[in-house]
C-alpha cells in the first residue's frame, strides 16, 4: 500500500520520470523536420515514380493501395508492419477491407512527409514484395 510518508519519499521520483519522458519525447519531436526541397528529389521522387506511391491531394502526404489473395494475407502484411511501425514509432494511417489496404504516409510530429515516411514507405514496398499476389 503507498502510504503518505512513502508518496512523499517517491514523489520526486515521480516528477523525474515524468519530466524526462517529456524531454525525450520533446527533444524527438524537435529532430524531425519535413523534407527539403532536394530531400524531396532524391528521396521522394523514386517512390512516386518508380513504386505507385501517389502524393495526397491538399496534404503533405502519400499513399499507396494494396492487393492481396485474401484478408488472411491483407492481415498478415498489416502485422508486419504494425510491428516494425511500433518498434520504430511511426504508424501508418490504414484502411482495411478484406483483400485491399489503403496507407497513407504523413509525420504528425511535423505535419508534412520526413524521412520517416520514406522509410517507412521503402519497408512497406520491401514487405509486399514477399507476398504472391
Ligand atoms: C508520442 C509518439 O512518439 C508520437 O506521437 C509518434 C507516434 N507515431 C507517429 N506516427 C506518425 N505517422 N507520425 C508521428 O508524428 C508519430 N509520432
Amino acid at each position: 500500500m503507498l502510504t503518505l510518508s512513502g508518496f512523499t519519499k517517491s514523489a520526486p521520483l515521480f516528477y523525474i520520470l515524468y519530466y524526462s519522458r517529456l524531454y525525450s519525447t520533446t527533444i524527438r519531436k524537435m529532430g524531425i523536420q519535413k523534407l527539403n526541397e532536394e530531400e524531396r528529389n532524391t528521396l521522394l521522387s523514386p517512390l512516386l515514380t518508380n513504386s505507385s506511391w501517389e502524393l495526397v491531394q491538399n496534404r503533405d502526404a502519400i499513399k499507396k493501395n494494396f492487393t492481396f489473395k485474401d484478408f488472411n494475407e491483407a492481415f498478415g502484411f498489416m502485422s508486419r508492419i504494425a510491428l516494425r511501425a511500433d518498434k520504430v514509432d511511426h504508424h501508418p494511417e490504414w484502411f482495411n477491407v478484406y483483400n485491399r489496404v489503403e496507407i497513407t504516409l504523413a509525420t504528425h510530429d511535423c505535419q508534412g512527409l520526413s524521412q520517416r515516411d520514406v522509410d517507412l514507405a521503402k519497408f512497406i514496398d520491401n514487405v509486399y514484395a514477399t507476398f504472391t499476389k
